[in-house]
């Protein structure tokens, strides 16, 4: 009896809740709570994709199951571990508890991630006010957004996760990512970061959480490049994790699964080209963060065919070629001097490795571009790499540093050899160069440094290019006292300046590559050109390096400061445009075509006219109505 009263009861209470939601869209939601634990009766929604995610009713965010997310156009617009909403609330409660512990080993600001967490809020509010404060402001808060605060972001990203921006492809999506590209909303988009997670910044493999890089790097493209904020798209690739920690953490958000590897790999990473590519063919790619294994396969597969690069290999490489040519301007030497330099890099992975590999062309090309010039120019590098010091005896050497392999007789000869310490390295060879791209934060110890003063340059130059700050190779202050006044300095996250006492400041330059890839992107959107060639790229770099005044670099400035990116920017864009021109690369863009481009080419203004017209500027645009 009592329980035919309470099943009556609870009818006609459902009744009524249904019959207020019809009037009432707050009572649905009420409604469908009530239905959902009493009886799983489904909810109508007249929503799809995003716009379900960016609804506070209908949103379940990782609890969507899969059959859910299928239905409703959701899949890959969620990271792909379905979390029951026990974990969600465990998530959040780690998150929010961890607010009393104060971030450790992140940025020097120890309010970095509640200034993160204010910038995302207003992101997702309303991006044009985001980026216009964001473009404002670029100086205080490109450290925020990006390197290094970014970097404790990914670590930190399963408890920070709210709402969810760009596209997750997993290894469970074999088979259905062309279909998948289309959940996406925007029939435009001009450029893609994409991560599989392996190597983020100097921190490891983090997984599906690596997806921050992607967000940060893209933050550039729009405040920087002026890319358009619809048009942009961060995605993670989740192949699984081989970081232990995050597998056994019920908590993580990406497959709890070992990465795949080999030829697995590679189809999933293929499917998810031929995707993007499809619906969107003319698309950028710019692929970030992939451990070394890939970095460079991927860009072999790639880059002939598509419009992609890598930032890690080819970016850095070309902010590292500015850097270096403005060291040897800094010496008051000229430009054409730069082959002469003794460079010991720290570091043989997809940065390394790219750094050298484009300096030792750069040398080429100033001697003549010869053979020869090519061939003699690699004896001007020492690679150190976890080993030490990397020879033609290293066993299973890395085909990819094996160019940069010292002949064995010739090392004994300066009194080194396979594997010898970069302290030795550094004492036998007395460079003008010491560039870390190790991600080993203290490789430049005292020691390293006390061996720097024996260089035989009058004013040596110290990369400590890694990120985020706590894995710098060194800092300004251990570079000034311990080697001297005498020097320059860069450092891939930034650093303040040092205050050498007698009015004179010692710069802390910031290498990164956010000088580049911006650049880049643009300028091959905005000349068509159908893939990245080196030339593009070396002109990008070359920009760079002249931006900086005589005036500058005498003062140890080698880099421009950060306020000044987007012109720096446009500037790249314009020599990338041109240079696509030149090779006949150049397919045009929108109402543009090529020969039009080539045109516009002739006069440098107006090129940096085009440019800068091309650019999206954060501004409210007048909204008006229309029936869909
Ligand atoms: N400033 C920039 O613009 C910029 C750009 C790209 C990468 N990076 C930084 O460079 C670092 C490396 O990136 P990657 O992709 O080449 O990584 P990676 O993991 O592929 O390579 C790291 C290399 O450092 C070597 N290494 C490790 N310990 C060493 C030691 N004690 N002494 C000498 N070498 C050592 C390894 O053997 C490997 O060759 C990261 O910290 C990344 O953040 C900076
Ligand atoms: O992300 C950065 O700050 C630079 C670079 O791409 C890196 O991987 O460290
Ligand atoms: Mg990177």
């Amino acid at each position: 009896m009592s329980n035919f009263y309470n099943q009556t009861r609870a009818a006609s209470s459902l009744m009524r809740r249904l019959k207020r939601s019809l009037i009432n869209p707050t009572a649905v939601s009420r409604a469908r709570c009530f239905t959902t634990a009493e009886g799983h009766r489904p909810s109508l929604v007249h929503k799809r994709s995003l716009d379900i995610l960016h609804d506070p009713w209908f949103n379940k965010g990782t609890a969507f199951s899969m059959t859910e997310r299928d239905r409703l156009d959701l899949r890959g617009l969620l990271p792909p571990n379905v979390m029951s909403s026990e974990q969600q609330i465990e998530r959040f409660m780690v998150d929010l508890k961890r607010l009393e512990v104060q971030a450790r080993d992140g940025p020097s600001d120890p309010n970095a991630l509640a200034k993160w967490r204010i910038l995302n809020r207003l992101h997702d509010r309303n991006e044009t006010m985001y980026y216009k404060v964001l473009i404002a402001n670029i100086e205080e808060y490109a450290p925020i957004v990006y390197t290094p605060t970014v970097g404790l972001v990914c670590q930190n990203y399963s408890g920070l996760f709210r709402r969810p921006r760009g596209m997750y492809f997993s290894a469970e999506d074999r088979g259905e990512m062309m279909s998948m590209v289309y959940n996406w909303p925007a029939d435009q988009v001009d450029m893609i970061v994409v991560t599989d997670g392996s190597r983020i910044l100097g921190l490891g493999d983090l997984g599906v959480q690596g997806i921050g890089i992607a967000i940060g790097k893209l933050d550039l493209y729009v405040a920087a490049a002026g890319i358009n904020p619809q048009r942009v798209l961060p995605v993670m690739i989740d192949v699984g994790t081989n970081n232990e920690k995050l597998l056994k953490n019920p908590l993580y958000l990406g497959l709890q699964q070992h990465r795949l590897d080999g030829d697995e790999y590679i189809a999933v990473i293929d499917e998810f080209m031929e995707a993007v590519f499809t619906r969107w063919p003319n698309v950028i790619v710019q692929f970030e963060d992939f451990q070394s294994k890939w970095a460079f396969k991927l860009l072999q597969r790639y880059r002939n065919a598509h419009r992609m690069f890598n930032d890690d290999v080819q970016g850095t490489a070309g902010v590292a070629i500015a850097g270096l040519l403005g060291a040897v301007r800094a010496q008051g030497r000229p430009m054409i001097d730069f082959p002469k330099q003794k460079i010991v890099v720290a570091g043989a992975g997809s940065a390394g490795i790219g750094v050298v590999n484009a300096a030792r062309k750069t040398m080429a090309r100033m001697l003549g571009n010869t053979e020869h010039a090519f061939d003699s120019a690699k004896s001007q590098f020492w690679v150190v790499d976890a080993n030490g010091l990397i020879t033609d005896e290293r066993e299973n050497i890395d085909p990819d540093a094996l160019p940069f392999a010292r002949n064995t007789n010739e090392a004994g000869r300066q009194g080194l050899r396979e594997g010898s310490s970069l302290v030795e390295v550094v004492r036998q060879v007395r460079p003008d160069v010491l560039l870390g791209l190790s991600g080993v934060g203290g490789l430049f110890s005292k020691e390293v440094l006390e061996a720097l003063k024996g260089s035989t340059s009058a004013k040596p130059a110290i990369f400590a290019m890694s990120n985020p700050t706590k894995n710098a190779e060194c800092t300004p202050e251990e570079a000034f006292s311990i080697v001297g006044d005498n020097i320059i300095f860069a450092s891939g996250s930034p650093f303040r300046d040092v205050d050498l006492g007698n009015g004179q400041i010692g710069h802390s330059n910031q290498g990164n590559n956010m000088y580049l890839f911006p650049g880049i992107g643009l300028g091959t959107l905005l000349s068509g050109s159908r893939i990245i060639s080196d030339g593009m790229l070396q002109a990008a770099a070359e920009h760079l390096a002249a931006y900086i005044t005589e005036d500058e670099v005498l003062k140890g400035m080698i880099f421009p400061p950060i306020s000044k990116i987007r012109d720096i920017t446009k500037e790249v864009a314009a020599a990338v445009v041109k240079e696509a021109v030149e090779e006949d690369l150049a397919e045009g863009y929108r109402d543009i075509d090529a020969r039009e481009l080539q045109k516009i080419c002739q006069n440098e203004e107006e090129v940096l006219e085009y440019v800068e017209n091309s650019m999206w500027s954060p501004e409210y645009p007048t909204l008006v109505y229309k029936r869909g």
